[in-house]
C-alpha cells in the first residue's frame, strides 16, 4: 500500500436481509485516520461494518482494503484474509482466556507461544500495565475489556480496524477516556479504524472524518468541524448538534443574511433566494433581559451541570432552545429576552426531513 492507497474504498454498495436493501448504492472512501459511521439506530451502521468485515454479503458494489479487492464482481475474500480488525461491542473477549492469550488469539499459531513480550508491547499500545496480563475477562473493568479486544485485533497488524459501538456499554467519564486510549493506540500502529456509533460527541471528538447515516445513505462526509459547522441539509443539522429550526426568508434586501422569528440573521455558506428552513444552533441562541432581543417566555429548563438548556416560546408562538452557563438559569414563566450570536445555515424549505 502507498501513502496514497486508501485504506478503504466502498462503491455502491447495497445490502439487504430479505425483501428490501437497508444500504442503497452506498460510496466510502478512507484514506486513513478514524472514520466515524453516525447515525440514528436502525440506519444500517452495523450492516455497513459487517459487510466490510466480510460476515455479510452484499446484492452490488465493490470493497477495497488497502487497494485490494475483497468484494468484487467474482471476488468474496473470506473475513480472516481481510487483514482487518474487528472490535465489537462488548469486547467479545473469549472469558475462559486470561488476558495474554486473549490478545495472542488473533496471531497464527506458531507466533503465539513466542509471544509474552509481544503480550507486553500489546498492552502497553492500548495503555494497559503488564500485570494484567494474568487476568481473566471478568477481573477488568470494561474501559479496560475494550482496550484488551483493540490490542487483539490489532495483533495481527491489520490495515484496518472496524469498532462497532465499542464505547456503547461504558459510562460516559469512562467512554471518553477509552475512546480515547483507542484513538491513540490505532495511531500509534498507524491502523486506519471505521467507528460504528450513534453518540454524535464520541464521532466529533474522536473521528477525523465523519460520515452521517440515515436510511441506509451517506447524508455528509467531512471532517467534524464541516459536518457541525456546514450541515449538507435539514437531516445532518437536525442529527448532529441541538438546532431549532424556523422558517425563514431570504430576501437579498439585506446580502447575506436570512430573515426568520429571531430577526435578521448572518448567513454562513448559501443559501438559495426566497422561503427557507434556518437552523440555529442552541449554544448561538443567548437568553438575557426582557428588554433586549426578541420577547420570549420560558416553558422549562434542564440542568447538566456544565450548562442548561433553556426552552422559551417567543412572542409569535415558535419554541426556541438555549445552551446557557449553568450560573444563568432562569425560571419557568420568566418573560426574557433572547438575542442570536454568530451565523446560522439555511436549507431550501422543500427539504424538510
Ligand atoms: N440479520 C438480520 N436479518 C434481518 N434484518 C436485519 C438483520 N440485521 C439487521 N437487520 C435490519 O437492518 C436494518 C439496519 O440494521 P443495522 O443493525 O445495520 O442498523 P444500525 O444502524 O447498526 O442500528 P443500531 O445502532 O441499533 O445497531 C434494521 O432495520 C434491522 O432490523
Amino acid at each position: 500500500m502507498t501513502a496514497a492507497t486508501p485504506a478503504l474504498e466502498v462503491r455502491g454498495l447495497s445490502v439487504g436481509y430479505g425483501d428490501g436493501d437497508v444500504v442503497h448504492d452506498l460510496d466510502l472512501t478512507v484514506t486513513d485516520g478514524v472514520t466515524a459511521i453516525l447515525g440514528p439506530s436502525g440506519c444500517g451502521k452495523t450492516t455497513l461494518l459487517r459487510t466490510v468485515a466480510g460476515f455479510v454479503t452484499p446484492r452490488t458494489g465493490t470493497v477495497t482494503v488497502a487497494g485490494r479487492p475483497v468484494v468484487a464482481d467474482r471476488t468474496a475474500v473470506a473475513p480472516r484474509h481481510r487483514r482487518l480488525g474487528y472490535v465489537p461491542q462488548e469486547g467479545g473477549l473469549f472469558p475462559h482466556l486470561d488476558v495474554a492469550a486473549n490478545v495472542v488469539f488473533g496471531l497464527p499459531r506458531s507466533q503465539r507461544r513466542a509471544a509474552r513480550a509481544t503480550v507486553a508491547s500489546l498492552l502497553e499500545l492500548v495503555d494497559l500495565p503488564d500485570t494484567l496480563a494474568d487476568r481473566y475477562p471478568h477481573e477488568l473493568s470494561g474501559g479496560q475489556q475494550q482496550r484488551v479486544a483493540l490490542a487483539r485485533a490489532l495483533a495481527p497488524r491489520p490495515s484496518m480496524v472496524l469498532l462497532d459501538e465499542p464505547f456503547s456499554s461504558l459510562d460516559a467519564g469512562l467512554r471518553e477516556e477509552t475512546g480515547r486510549a483507542v484513538v491513540r493506540a490505532l495511531r500509534r500502529r498507524g491502523a486506519a479504524a471505521l467507528l460504528v456509533t450513534h453518540d454524535q460527541g464520541e464521532a466529533l471528538s474522536l473521528a477525523d472524518q465523519v460520515a452521517v447515516m440515515h436510511s441506509g445513505r451517506l447524508l455528509q462526509v467531512g471532517r467534524p468541524a464541516a459536518v457541525y459547522l456546514s450541515p449538507a441539509d435539514e437531516r445532518v443539522a437536525d442529527f448532529v448538534g441541538l438546532s431549532v429550526f424556523l422558517d425563514g426568508t431570504v430576501t437579498g434586501s439585506a446580502p447575506g443574511a436570512v430573515r426568520c422569528a429571531l430577526g435578521e440573521i448572518g448567513l454562513r455558506g448559501p443559501a438559495p433566494a426566497g422561503p427557507v428552513r434556518v437552523a440555529v444552533r442552541a449554544e448561538q441562541v443567548q437568553v438575557t433581559s426582557a428588554e433586549r432581543g426578541v420577547a420570549a417566555e420560558v416553558l422549562d429548563t434542564s440542568f447538566f451541570g456544565h450548562d442548561a438548556t433553556v426552552r422559551v416560546r417567543l412572542a409569535t408562538g415558535e419554541l426556541v432552545v438555549a445552551r446557557t452557563p449553568a450560573g444563568v438559569v432562569p425560571l419557568p414563566g420568566e418573560r426574557v429576552g433572547v438575542v442570536v450570536t454568530g451565523d446560522v445555515v439555511a436549507f431550501a424549505s422543500d427539504r424538510r426531513p
